[in-house]
């Protein structure tokens, strides 16, 4: 039990994430690959890097799915954020809501490993490139993504409001990233499917109820309608 965390005897108080002091870094000078993946090296998944297709391909020329960084070079200062959750949640609508305005409805395909878009926002007048990556949540490629925390300065954790489970899950989800991320990561809960409220299974005050005690905002979205989707990326690049 890492201390500070919810169940920690130790008495210390998980820190709120310092949501308005955002290091930004120009993502040019970032290596474009984890110090412990290089391309050509076998993957954990015994995969070679870069070599990997996306599960979908959308036709928009956005990059596929890669082990590697992508190359960045807009002038814009960046701030990488990863989206996290269960499989099924809609890291992968939710992210192409947001970049594209569209919703990707009919058969779910899981993303394999890593994925990864860019989009420019303006926030106080500031243009803030955002590269969103969007993680695999299942299990089996939970190795891959653990190598992406580092990098991370911020974090968007999903849970669907129509699966109790994803949202048990969130509690495991922030011990992993209070183990493999920054100290100083921005964290963000959100509820996503909050469309089909005819089919909920966890009440909007519990997830507002487990943000409170890790000291990270939430708010209900879905990737369908576009509900807070927007803002939730602005208030994380705020
Ligand atoms: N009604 C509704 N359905 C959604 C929403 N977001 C995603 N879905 C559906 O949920 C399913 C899973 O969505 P994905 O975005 O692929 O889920 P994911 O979290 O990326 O899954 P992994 O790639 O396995 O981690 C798809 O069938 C989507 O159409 C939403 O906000 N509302």
């Amino acid at each position: 039990m890492p201390r500070g965390w919810p169940g920690d005897a130790s008495g210390a108080e998980f820190p709120a994430p310092p949501f308005l002091s955002l290091p930004r870094e120009d993502c040019r000078a970032a290596p474009l690959l984890p110090p412990r993946l290089s391309r050509g090296s076998p993957h954990p998944t015994g995969q070679a890097l870069g070599t990997r297709g996306t599960r979908r391909d959308r036709g928009r020329g956005a990059a596929r799915c890669r082990w590697g960084r992508p190359a960045d070079t807009s002038p814009a200062p960046a701030l990488q954020v990863m989206l996290l959750g269960d499989s099924g949640v809609g890291k992968t609508c939710f992210l192409l809501q947001f970049r594209d305005g569209a919703f990707l409805s009919g058969t779910f395909i899981a993303t394999v490993g890593i994925d990864f878009r860019n989009k420019v926002v303006a926030v106080d007048g500031v243009k803030v490139k955002l590269q969103i990556w969007d993680t695999a949540g299942q299990e089996r490629f939970r190795s891959v993504t653990h190598a992406y925390y580092r990098d991370a300065q911020a974090l968007l954790l999903l849970y669907d409001i129509t699966s109790k489970m994803s949202f048990d899950n969130i509690r495991a989800w922030l011990t992993e990233i209070h183990e493999y991320a920054q100290k100083d990561v921005v964290i963000m809960l959100l509820g996503n499917k909050a469309d089909v409220s005819s089919e909920r299974a966890v009440r909007t005050e519990d997830g507002a109820s487990l943000a409170r005690e890790y000291g990270v905002p939430f708010m209900e979205t879905s990737a369908k309608t576009g509900m807070n989707v927007e803002l939730a990326f602005l208030a994380i690049a705020k």
